[in-house]
């Protein structure tokens, strides 16, 4: 199981909507995923102001800003939140030197993200607990995305939560397993990466990563993804441009897409779906096994690339 929901808003009048939709979303997952939830935020401009950076981090010491402040002390409007697990620091910068601020600062503490229009957070316990900690209901934007978890590959702890977000901006939620993530996570290490969890969806994340900061847009990053993990897999992923679905070629696990002239939605299941408004109106389809579907912030659908030749 886990459950997986994303929402790209076409439409700038929804964005005030953003986490009231996604809640209600998110409740027809639940029962995909009952013991542990995430979310990636995109374009909230209360949590990260134009020109600020937010990182996001588990196991935050006491007394964080101090310890930040005097690690950085030019850092300005430098704010601390605690949402259950995750503690969220933004500060008018840019993500990488708050990320350096906060990795000086924290050095037993664990970065799960980190952006300059986007904000993550993760944890361990009942999906509707987790969005209260999260103040999803409140979050405004124009896109988000979340999971729930019923783990299979790692530990239940908030290491083992979705979203990843592995670079400044990418979040990538799963539902399945890869058999072959051992060899891909040493292969990845042999070029320098470093990882948080025994998670499988941290492989994939960090593949991905790796092949955006070679050059590849993400749809080629996903057909990429496509040809050298094995296994069982619906994949979700954002980035600060848009947000792209990808199924295996078996596709046993589900997936659902609503494309409106207001938005594009994907969900596990379709009563995650079911409402958000004008779904009747929507174009609603089942994503085709090994294709990779995205869209851009633009909201033109960029098309459908093939996964596998
Ligand atoms: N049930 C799932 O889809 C699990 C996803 C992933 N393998 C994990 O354990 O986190």
């Amino acid at each position: 199981m886990c459950g997986i929901i994303g929402l790209h808003l076409r439409d700038p009048e929804l964005q005030d909507q953003l986490g009231s939709l996604m809640t209600v979303m998110l409740q027809g997952i639940i029962v995909r995923g009952p013991d542990s939830a995430g979310v990636a935020l995109y374009g909230d401009t209360q949590r990260v102001p134009d020109g600020y950076a937010a990182v996001s981090m588990l196991h935050a010491p006491e007394g964080l800003a101090e310890a930040v402040a005097g690690q950085a002390p030019d850092l300005t409007d430098l704010t601390v939140e605690q949402a259950g697990e995750t503690t969220v620091v933004a500060a008018a910068t840019d993500p990488d030197q708050l990320a350096k601020a906060v990795e000086a600062a924290a050095p037993g503490a664990m970065v799960i993200g980190q952006g300059d229009d986007s904000v993550v957070y993760k944890g361990v316990g009942h999906p509707l607990e987790l969005a209260k900690d999260f103040r999803l209901e409140e979050a405004t934007g124009w896109q988000g995305v979340a999971h729930t978890r019923m783990a299979t590959e790692s530990a239940i702890n908030a290491e083992g939560s979705h979203p990843y977000a592995v670079g400044t901006g990418l979040s990538l939620v799963h539902n399945g397993s890869f058999s072959n993530h051992a060899s891909i996570r040493r292969e990845l290490q042999l070029d320098g990466a470093t990882f948080d969890s025994q998670n499988d969806t941290e492989v994939a994340a960090r593949f991905v990563s790796a092949r955006l900061d070679a050059g590849d847009d993400l749809e080629d990053a996903l057909v990429a993804l496509g040809k050298r993990f094995d296994g069982f897999y619906t994949l979700l992923v954002a980035t600060n441009k848009g947000f792209a679905v990808v199924r295996d070629e078996i596709a046993c696990k589900p997936a659902i897409i609503a494309e409106h002239p207001r938005y594009v939605a994907m969900a596990s299941e379709f009563q995650a779906l079911a409402y958000l408004p004008g779904i009747d109106e929507a174009r609603v389809f089942e994503p085709e096994p090994g294709r990779v579907y995205a869209w851009r912030r633009e909201g033109a659908l960029t098309g459908a690339s093939e996964c596998r030749t």
